[in-house]
């Protein structure tokens, strides 16, 4: 087999240390990038860096087309990629795999610590509740990086590893109680780099095991990760969450049709201060802190009753960061139709969250200039605002009796139907 014959086909796998699927191509392979779309303009910019830095470093062939014809068009006698495990990277995959023949497609190595699928309970099927599949995947540990981190062995130091290496040094002491807290920067910044693979968790684990700071702080970091593969497990098993309710009692909730408020929304203009300082984030920068993404996607799914499908496109459509397990994931569990649902009937309530989560309004007022200068106690109690600061667009104690009268109606379905069939 000559050098030509042999292809790493780089995807979502970004970087050029702890590669499994480049290590196993060896150093002559030839490298090759298959332009895809990308969820947005955000993440796009972030391909793009990722690719240039691997590029500084390893001759990369760019391909623009359909990787269907495009990879079998080169003739390889062997291709490595990093599984994806996604539904459409899947499909994508087993389509380009039948075009290649068989053996000619191999993976080596995936975006996760643990690859989907692995963990099992002990009746053999797949976790469907976070804190099990976390204990699992703690004790299933992660393997040690594969051929070496930035910095070792002339890999080079990318902006991806520079981030993770801030975060380790400035930020992760005190991690556990300051990601919450939406005006401290105080989370690690790299959910953008993991998506595009410029980061892998492997490489993160190793780092932060050996890393200077207290281990509540290192297990709180740690946790959110296997969230992430949690997530991607559950996919893996049921594709078509992607798109429906996990739990099925929700098939005939009954959802209000998308219309001007979902714009509001999506426009930060709900006159809600914390839910517009993050979708105005989100639009700015497309990243916005994790509480205010719960908040966002409570209001949206149970203050404006619309279906969490529609919040989950308009992230896809943003997010720097976008991941199809985490975001649909998420998304439902917000929405209350998920894997270990935030239960239904426990609604945010936007002001006092905010008062909670955002004390000072140093997270609002960075986001909605207009409540600049406006005491925080104010913003909070949304009162005497200034006129060009929209009025709330509903009643939150209404809309939450609301949504709590709509989720009686599935329940008493569902509780019909145990009796029905005896259960
Ligand atoms: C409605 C909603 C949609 C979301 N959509 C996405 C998405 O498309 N892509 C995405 O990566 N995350 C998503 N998240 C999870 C989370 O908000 C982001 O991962 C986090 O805010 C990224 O910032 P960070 O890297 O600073 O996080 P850190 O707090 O530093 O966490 C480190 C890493 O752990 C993972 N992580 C953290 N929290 C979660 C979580 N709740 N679920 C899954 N993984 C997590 C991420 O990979 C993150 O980069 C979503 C959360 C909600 C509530």
């Amino acid at each position: 087999m000559s050098c030509a014959d042999r292809i790493v086909w780089l995807r979502r796998d970004l970087r050029l240390h702890d590669h499994p699927a480049l290590t196993a191509g060896g150093p002559d392979a030839r490298v090759v990038v298959v332009r895809e779309p990308a969820a947005n303009g955000f993440q796009r910019a972030l391909v793009d860096a990722a690719l240039d830095e691997v590029r500084a470093h390893r001759t990369v062939e760019v391909f623009d087309g359909d990787p269907r014809e495009v990879i079998p068009g080169l003739n390889p006698a062997k291709v490595w990629v990093s599984a994806d495990f996604t539904p459409s990277g899947l499909a994508r995959d087993r389509a380009v795999s039948d075009a290649l023949g068989p053996g000619v497609m191999e993976a080596a190595g995936s975006a996760y610590a643990v690859d989907p699928g692995i963990l099992r309970t002990g009746q053999g099927g797949h976790y469907k509740v976070f804190t099990p599949f976390h204990r699992a995947w703690c004790d299933y540990g992660a393997d040690d990086p594969v051929g070496g981190l930035p910095g070792e062995d002339g890999l080079p130091v990318t902006r991806a590893w520079r981030d993770w290496c801030g975060f380790l040094r400035e930020r992760l002491d005190g991690y556990a109680e300051n990601r919450d807290i939406p005006a401290i920067d105080g989370t690690s910044r790299i959910s953008g780099w993991l998506a595009v693979g410029a980061l892998h968790p492997r490489s993160l684990l190793a780092t932060l095991a050996v890393a200077d700071a207290p281990e509540d702080d290192k297990e709180a970091f740690a946790r959110e990760l296997a969230f992430r593969e949690f997530y991607a497990d559950f996919l893996h098993h049921r594709p078509e969450t992607a798109h429906s309710d996990v739990n099925p009692r929700f098939a005939g909730f009954r959802w209000n049709e998308s219309g001007s408020e979902f714009d509001l929304w999506a426009r930060g203009r709900t006159g809600f201060p914390i839910v517009d300082a993050g979708m105005r984030q989100l639009a700015a920068t497309g990243w916005m802190h994790n509480r205010v993404r719960m908040l966002v996607a409570s209001f949206l799914t149970k203050d404006l009753h619309l279906p969490w499908q529609a919040g989950a496109e308009h992230f896809r459509r943003h997010l720097v960061d976008f991941d199809v397990a985490s975001n649909q994931h998420s998304w439902q569990w917000c929405a209350g139709t998920g894997t270990d649902a935030s239960p239904y009937f426990r609604v945010f309530n936007p002001m006092t969250q905010g008062k909670k989560f955002d004390p000072d309004a140093r997270y609002i007022t960075r986001w909605v200039p207009e409540l600049r200068g406006v005491p925080a106690g104010d913003i909070h109690a949304i009162r005497n605002l200034p006129s060009e600061y929209p009025v709330p667009i509903v009643d939150h104690a209404e809309e939450r009796r609301d949504a709590l009268a709509r989720y009686e109606e599935i329940k008493g379905v569902s509780r019909d139907f145990k009796v029905r069939h005896g259960r």
